[in-house]
């Protein structure tokens, strides 16, 4: 099995949960995650919180269908089905009960804060008792999934000691076949002297040797995989790769001087209006006639230029059989793309139009399964394991390193973050700066006080500039400043912040709701959308405000997505969350001036580095960390692990 880790550090041994329970939160009675029906060792496993009612009801029923009886089998099948739910594509089965038994058994371990005489609790209980569980044998387990009828039919598929339901792994193979068909084709055509001649209108100050060559790099393939840290110049790469594009486009006699068509895409409303904005940006830089020879460039969502079909939530309008008809199609923080949507996305480019994954690949994976990103640098470089930057020709990745913003501090605290160096990145952190503060709190301190002052001046600004019907000046507002948890709920989670802002906020200017039959709506209300909805045209991750219409003091959500600032009235949307607090999460493809980054106790399965990573590159120019140094450390610890076979099967395609 293989850890989808963006860097070359060995597999870690599985952690431990240092906080009892944190892993594995036993549910209550009648809690929807409960299995009802299920018996033996799913039951108990379900009962302790590691197996979910999904896992065992989608593992029974696969059985039921194929005849399977084995028990065992049902058991890895739920395994897998949890991989899945956590972001990995594939199961080790036998690693995976060795992990689980370690987690159970260190949950168990002495509570200090238990007094000894009280009778255990039920949810300690269901744990013990799955501790006690008698896992199956490694090998018979193997024999037994390798003899299982399910994979006979193929409704299971068995790679090495891996476990894939079959849908992923077809999934998994279409991506590493698609990318390694666009590899193995014979390169586009490039005029050199034109590429010469554009590169001189191109060059200049602001075009650094690397990204002359990631753009040459991408006018001479079909695919390229271009790869950096915030602030590294990914789009002002892109923008003049287009350039350079446009101008083999003009130079092609048969062409007649159609512009060049390309797609701007990114997976959120949001990360989709900033390629848009910052592509267009650097063109108006170059010059009056930059964009000559270039299509209409509007930023879309990658749902969007696929073609979302209101009967079908996973296939697309766009498809192996109606391809899209972009001749070079641009996909902008490609970390958040899972494996299902990147597999839609690469049956649907045509084989001979450019694709530009452009993305982090240290920033947190997808929330839907796979780790595409990271596996494709990791898969495609020549030096396999290596880092970025020792990639030969040979490889589509063209890694930038160099930061363009004059963030000295924050980019040594990501820098140091990178290479995992915990006693540096608590250096980093205590030497304060202007853009760099960390508050020492102990994991089970309320930092409320401290918080307050600035998080209720926010509110409250955001609540003056809202009631005076200022939504331009509100949208602005909302981007100075971002206070990122790592969890929704619990005491360091979105909505208890949420309520918090708001309780102070009321304490101050007196009570925020206008009534209107819209109970949790006030002037002032910062808006996070949290699910897409087509119709309307909003998307996940979009931000916006509740402002007060001067005309009628009727109040209207002032949404900012990919077509610039919208007015909606706010009984239409369906799905919206207040961001006084906002998940890293849903923060990526984002940037705020000023982050405070909340950070979890160190026992938190959220707790990792890739977390803490995305939370510090939303900064532009100050982020404040709030958190203990054990929980520092252990995010710096702790790196995600997907497992996923796409690394491999591209390594393994391209020997
Ligand atoms: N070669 C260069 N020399 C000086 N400044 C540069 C250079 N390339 C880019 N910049 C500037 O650095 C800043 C970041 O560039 P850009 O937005 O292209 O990076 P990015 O990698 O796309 O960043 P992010 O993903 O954080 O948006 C911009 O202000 C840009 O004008």
């Amino acid at each position: 099995m293989t850890a989808a880790t963006p860097t070359p550090t060995p597999i870690q041994a599985p952690r431990v949960a240092s906080a009892p329970l944190a892993i594995h939160e036993p549910f209550e009675a009648h809690d929807a995650r409960l299995a009802a029906r299920a018996t033996g060792t799913p039951a108990v496993l379900n009962a302790a919180g590691v197996l979910e009612a999904t896992d065992v009801h989608v593992a029974t029923r696969l059985a039921a269908v194929g005849g399977e009886d084995d028990q065992a089998v049902v058991l890895a099948v739920a395994l897998a089905v949890r991989a899945l739910r956590r972001g990995s594509v594939c199961v080790d089965p036998v690693a995976t009960a060795a992990e689980v038994a370690a987690e159970l058994s260190a949950a168990l371990e002495p509570d200090q804060d238990a007094a000894g005489s009280e009778p255990e609790p039920a949810a300690r209980a269901a744990v013990r008792a799955a501790s006690a569980v008698t896992w199956p044998e490694a090998s018979a387990w193997r024999a037994a999934l390798a003899a299982s009828p399910l994979v006979a039919q193929g409704a299971l598929r068995l790679e090495g000691d891996d476990l894939y339901l079959d849908r992923y792994h077809r999934l998994e193979t279409q991506v590493a076949d698609d990318l390694l068909a666009r590899g193995a084709a014979p390169a586009p055509e490039v005029d050199e002297t034109v590429l010469e001649a554009s590169l001189v209108g191109v060059r200049g100050g602001r075009f650094s040797p690397e990204q002359e060559a990631a753009a040459v790099q991408a006018v001479r393939s079909w695919t390229t995989v271009l790869t950096g840290g915030p602030g590294t110049g990914k789009t002002t790469t892109v923008a003049r790769t287009l350039v350079l594009l446009a101008a083999q486009a003009a130079a092609a006699p048969e062409r007649h001087g159609r512009p060049l068509s390309v797609a701007l895409a990114a997976p959120t409303g949001k990360a989709a209006t900033r390629l848009e904005e910052a592509v267009a940006a650097e063109l108006d830089a170059l010059g009056p006639d930059a964009a000559d020879g270039l299509g209409p460039l509007a930023g879309v969502t990658l749902h969007r230029l696929l073609g979302w079909r209101a009967d079908n939530q996973t296939r697309f309008r766009h498809d192996r059989g109606n391809r899209l008809g972009h001749e070079v199609v641009v996909v902008d923080e490609s970390s958040m793309v899972d494996l299902t949507l990147m597999a839609r996305l690469l049956e649907a480019v045509r084989p001979t139009s450019r694709l530009l994954l452009v993305g982090d690949p240290r920033q947190l994976t997808s929330v839907g399964a796979g780790a595409v990103l990271a596996d494709v640098v990791r898969g495609l470089s020549v030096d396999a394991g290596s880092d970025a930057g020792s990639e030969a020709s040979t490889s589509p990745v063209a890694a930038l390193s160099t930061n363009f913003r004059s963030t000295e501090h924050i980019k040594a605290v990501a820098e140091a973050l990178r290479a995992g160096d915990a006693d540096e990145v608590v250096a980093q952190l205590r030497a304060t700066s202007a853009e760099v503060e960390l508050v020492e709190v102990e994991d089970d301190e309320d930092p409320s006080d401290l918080l307050r002052p600035s998080l209720v001046a926010h509110a409250r600004e955001l609540r003056e500039l809202a009631a005076a019907g200022e939504h331009a000046q509100a949208l602005r507002l909302l981007d100075r400043q971002r206070l990122l948890c790592a969890h929704r709920d619990g005491p360091a989670g979105v909505r208890t912040w949420n309520r918090r802002v708001e309780t102070w906020l009321a304490e101050e200017v007196g009570p925020l709701a206008v009534g209107r039959g819209l109970p949790g709506w006030y002037a002032g209300r910062p808006l996070l959308v949290a699910s897409n909805d087509y119709a309307l045209d909003v998307y996940n991750g979009e931000t916006g405000v509740a402002v007060l219409r001067p005309e009628d003091g009727r109040l209207r959500a002032w949404i900012s997505g990919s077509d610039g600032a919208r007015e909606l009235a706010p009984g239409r949307l369906q799905d919206i969350e207040t961001m006084h607090a906002m998940t890293v999460h849903k923060a990526q493809g984002s940037q705020a001036e000023s982050v405070t980054l909340l950070l979890p106790p160190a026992g938190s399965r959220l707790l990792t580095r890739e977390l803490f990573y995305t939370a510090l590159t939303r900064a532009q120019r100050h982020v404040r960390v709030i958190g203990s140094e054990a929980a520092v450390r252990a995010a710096v610890a702790t790196q995600a692990q997907r497992a996923t076979g796409l690394a491999a099967r591209l390594r393994a395609g391209t020997r």
